[in-house]
């Protein structure tokens, strides 16, 4: 971060004088009266010069169309989902602040700007709105596009803007990265040059480290997670370095892990565990004392992905494709949801249950499952118990612990039961409504109590844990009945939370778009046809989730490598409609393809998606240059 000692009067005489000379002829670093300006706005400035750009002059921008801006909105779903949470947190503050949260997708395209209407205006007079790409080759020195191309948390103030008449911004942003340092977007929080925004650069650094700290829940079966930090309070929160190991190489990192390190993303598929930690013998999950290149104490703890650990590619299996996942790895979160799981989250943290009720498959274990990943005891475990599935003989003794010789068939030495195993972490009570009655009181007792009483006697053991439960039965009619306690009704549901079925939700055919995309669709180059992909949005789905991802699952394994699914592959039945007034909008009618204008976008559109958005690449891949893309295809 740069610091500013620069008053906007001498901010404003030194780019005068800067700006006066020919910027190109000489290199701005060399002119005088430089040593107000932070170095990477200079840096910037000789980049605009070096471009051509007339700072005195408009820059020219042509903000996409609503078609173009919708597919942009598309092309990012997974990041503007990704970020919601820290998006609605910074849109009261930017509200309250007079200023605007903005989204950009990685090559500074604005998707997003929420905030105060009245700024939104004024932004709106120099373009900052979604569909305008703000990279500096466009709009010349801003936090935006020089945040972007500098690779880390930029502030640009008033006159240090490129171009004259954005001198009205005051700008912080900070390019989002990936777990292997790609560029996914830029977050950025803008308001009125005349009011100082002290705090701007600092909250977004807060937003960007959680964003790319989630990134890091579900990095794929059998891969390592190494989160460590020198002081062993941050361990567990956004400001922890966490690393990713695939079969002891480093194959993922934040920038906290690498700066704890002293490494660069260079060091991504060519640095071994055993090297970077040549003291800490085997790697074992859990708690484990560490050194960094220096030799200084590291606090950190391993841990191992669920499922099967990746195999190493065998040579002539190289063209096979890779195994489609169980389930896709991040979930899909409409912007309801995601609310419900922030509200859940607070919730979990001041130590209030929360209830979650939804048909069977609508996701109620993953909602949960995504709150603890977010809540402040997302480092200790997340203990499931089916209260449904376990045979009442049994439930009583595998949810509270027994002692040694308790019963006929239980271990010599007892067991310690699933609520002491959930100490410390969030303990998940699937089918709360189908526990039996006595039980009910137990369970109860411990609540209140917050200690455990092994079955067939000793001491009891207190407990600390925060309790989500989830049922797809009527919680309160089941009290009505008799069927449920109600003093554990009540302690158990001062919050509930209710997952609509798939069927009723408007949002079906970005559900399915998502789903197929994170299982495994894109990246197979496999496409559904309109149709097919109006038909799978618009049927009934009892099984909801469940039965909608299964049904992905199978057609991807059935379809070619860089195929089409057509309507006739969905499976008998699935064809069947949801219930009027619950259809989601109808597909967009396909392009006429012969054009030859339409064949030319496909063409710079494919190059694009192969070059990962990366425009310049893109470019010279099609051999045009970069505006006549831009031109193009993006604006
Ligand atoms: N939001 C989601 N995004 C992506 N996949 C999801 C989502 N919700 C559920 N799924 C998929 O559906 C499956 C079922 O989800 P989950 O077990 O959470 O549902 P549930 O409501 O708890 O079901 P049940 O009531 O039958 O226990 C998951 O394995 C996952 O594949």
């Amino acid at each position: 971060m740069h610091s500013h000692v620069a008053t906007p009067r001498t901010l404003l005489a030194a780019r005068q004088r800067v700006f006066a000379e020919s910027l190109s002829a000489q290199g701005v670093t060399a002119q005088r009266g430089v040593e107000a300006v932070p170095a990477p706005i200079l840096r910037s400035w000789q980049r605009c010069a070096d471009l051509g750009l007339d700072f005195g002059a408009r820059p020219r921008v042509e903000p996409l169309s609503q078609r173009e801006l919708r597919e942009a909105w598309e092309r990012n779903d997974a990041l503007r989902r990704r970020c919601r949470p820290e998006i609605e947190a910074l849109h009261a503050d930017a509200q309250a602040t007079g200023s605007l949260v903005i989204l950009t997708d990685p090559n500074g395209l604005v998707l997003d700007t929420l905030g105060n209407p009245g700024f939104a205006g004024k932004a709106a007079q120099v373009a900052l709105c979604p569909g305008v790409p703000w990279n500096e080759a466009a709009t010349g020195t801003n936090a935006i596009g020089t945040a972007l191309i500098e690779r880390r948390a930029v502030e640009v103030r008033g006159p240090e803007h490129y171009f004259e008449p954005h001198r009205i911004l005051s700008c912080a942003a900070m390019p989002i990265l990936g777990l292997r340092g790609e560029t996914l977007g830029a977050l950025d929080l803008s308001g009125p040059a005349a009011m100082l925004q002290t705090h701007a650069l600092g909250m977004i650094r807060l937003a960007v480290d959680a964003i790319e700290h989630r990134l890091f829940e579900a990095v794929g079966p059998g891969r390592e997670v190494l989160r460590l930090h020198d002081d062993p309070a941050l361990l567990g929160t956004p400001r922890e370095g966490v690393l990713v190991f695939e079969e002891g190489r480093l194959v993922g990192a934040n920038r906290a892990a690498l700066s704890l390190l002293g490494l660069d993303w260079d060091a991504l598929d060519r640095t071994d565990f055993s090297r970077l930690f040549p003291d800490a013998g085997r790697r074992q999950p859990g708690a484990i004392r560490l050194r960094d290149g220096e030799g200084r104490p590291l606090h950190a703890r391993l841990h191992e992905e669920a499922g099967r650990a990746p195999r190493a590619p065998r040579p002539h299996a190289a063209a096979r494709p890779a195994a489609i996942p169980a389930a896709p790895d991040v979930p899909v979160l409409d912007a309801a949801t995601e609310r419900l799981l922030a509200r859940a989250v607070r919730l979990v943290d001041a130590g209030i249950p929360v209830v979650v009720e939804g048909e069977t498959g609508t996701g109620k274990e993953v909602f949960s499952r995504a709150a603890h990943a977010r809540c402040a005891r997302a480092r200790a475990p997340f203990v499931a118990v089916n209260c449904a599935a376990l045979p009442e003989s049994l439930i009583e003794a595998e949810l509270f612990g027994y002692e040694p010789g308790a019963f006929t068939g239980a271990a010599r030495h007892g067991a310690q039961g699933l609520l002491r195993q959930a100490d410390g972490g969030l303990l998940f009570l699937d089918e709360i409504g189908d526990m039996p009655l006595g039980l009910q009181s137990r369970l109860l007792r411990v609540l209140q109590e917050r200690e455990v009483q092994p079955v067939g006697g000793g001491r009891p053991v207190p407990v600390d844990f925060a309790l989500i439960c989830a049922t797809h039965r009527d919680l309160a009619r089941l009290v009505e009945e008799g069927a449920f306690r109600a003093d554990l009704y009540y302690r158990i549901a001062p919050y509930r939370v209710a997952l609509p079925p798939l069927r009723e939700r408007r949002d079906r055919q970005e559900v399915v778009r998502a789903l197929w995309d994170r299982l495994g669709g894109a990246a197979r180059g496999v496409a559904l046809a309109p149709a097919c992909e109006a038909a799978l949005a618009a049927a009934v789905w009892p099984g909801n989730f469940r039965q909608l991802v299964g049904t992905l699952r199978a057609l991807l394994a059935l379809a070619d490598p860089g195929g089409t699914v057509e309507l006739d592959a969905l499976p008998e039945g699935v064809a069947q409609k949801a219930p009027r007034g619950a259809a989601p909008p109808a597909a967009p009618a396909p392009e006429p393809s012969g054009r030859l204008d339409g064949i030319a976008r496909e063409a710079m559109r494919a190059a694009l998606d192969a070059a990962g958005g990366n425009v310049s690449e893109a470019a010279r891949r099609l051999g045009i240059s970069r505006s006549t893309l831009y031109r193009r295809c993006l604006s």
